[in-house]
């Protein structure tokens, strides 16, 4: 996978060659989008906010800054996952700034949120489309329930939306209800998808989807994977099956590999980068139900343990909802202040 930066104009997690860029220049920009974008994110992240903000508050009625309190911060950090390491650097960096100084906590949740957003700033990424491969092959991997489905569609119907050619296949062929809510979202985004009966063989299926979407000249794959992580062996020669024989049509393919991670998960989402990265090359992460988790800062855990590139993130399960993820209006949110625009 190829990676831009995250440039804050577009609000689509992806890139194209230019004819995209200009398309998706077209989209963003508007500042009402761009300002109920910015509220949404706090208010998603709200729970995760709401545990480090308060406990922060709570630590600081105009004091100095002794050893006990950056105790209590580095406990409060771990408490919000975003890990031993990050919480331990976090809190020296302020210990060499403000030891035995008064600071409020607006400072030090200033200090925290320019600290994180340095952190993942390299890997607010974005998930770009090479437009020499036809098709673009992105493959989806994670476990049951993280949000794979979803997020395929989510992408489709922005891809289509940006004048792509899209197709989806639906390689988790051992649950028909996985197929069934794949179709759903292919309808919704106008999005052909290839489906065969269930217990089907998924390389075949894949092999057959990249078929077609040559033949039909598509610029995006998109592969829906299985995820039954708990036959780990299972789903790691189903996974290695599918690049095998996608790579007899195509030796460069996959062009991209997804690893879609629930964030309300926290900890357990360290495992999931482990365990999948041992079965395929991921080379991006989308880390879904951010809304919902009081767990968000797993994702600075995840970002500099792993440096692997968040292409996006998932606030809801609307279409809208899958957006770029943008490091320091992440940071910022987190830590309760305010997202310029
Ligand atoms: N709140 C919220 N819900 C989400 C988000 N992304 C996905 N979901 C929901 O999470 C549930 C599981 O999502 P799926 O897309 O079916 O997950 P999957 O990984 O494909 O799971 P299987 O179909 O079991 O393999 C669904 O109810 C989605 O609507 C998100 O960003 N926020």
């Amino acid at each position: 996978m190829r990676a831009g930066h995250t440039d804050g104009s577009r609000d689509h997690p992806y890139r194209t060659g230019h004819a995209g860029r200009a398309a998706c220049s077209a989209r963003g920009g508007m500042s009402g989008e761009k300002k109920s974008w910015f509220s949404r994110l706090k208010e998603g992240l709200s729970k995760s906010t709401q545990r480090i903000t308060q406990s922060i508050t709570n630590l600081f009625v105009k004091k100095k800054l002794d050893q006990k309190t950056l105790d209590e911060l580095e406990e409060v950090l771990i408490q919000a996952d975003l890990g031993v390491p990050v919480a331990g650097r976090l809190v020296e960096n302020l210990r060499r700034t403000r030891f035995e100084k008064e600071v409020t906590d607006e400072e030090v949740r200033g200090a925290f949120a320019d600290d994180i957003a340095q952190i993942l700033t390299p890997v607010a990424q974005r998930l770009t489309l090479d437009p020499g491969r036809k098709p673009h092959v992105v493959l989806v991997v994670g476990v049951n329930g993280s949000g794979k489905t979803t997020t395929i569609g989510k992408l489709a119907k922005q891809f289509v939306e940006d004048g792509r050619k899209v197709l989806i296949a639906a390689g988790d062929t051992f649950r028909a209800a996985a197929v069934e809510q794949l179709k759903i979202w292919g309808e919704r985004a106008g999005v052909p998808v290839i489906a065969k009966a269930t217990g089907a063989d998924a390389a075949g299926l894949a092999f057959e989807a990249l078929e077609q979407a040559r033949a039909q000249g598509a610029d995006v794959l998109l592969i829906d994977t299985a995820g039954r992580l708990q036959n780990k062996t299972g789903l790691m020669e189903e996974l290695a099956k599918i690049v095998r024989v996608m790579r007899k049509l195509d030796s460069s393919a996959p062009h991209s590999c997804l690893l879609v991670l629930d964030a309300t998960v926290g900890q357990n989402a360290h495992n999931q980068v482990e365990v999948f990265r041992e079965m395929v090359a991921v080379d991006g992460l989308v880390v879904t139900k951010l809304d919902g988790s009081a767990k968000g800062g797993v994702l600075v855990a995840l970002a500099e343990r792993f440096q692997v590139p968040v292409v996006a993130i998932g606030v809801g399960e609307g279409i809208d909802d899958l957006r770029p993820f943008d490091a320091k209006q992440f940071a910022r949110s987190l830590m309760g202040l305010e997202t310029a625009a």
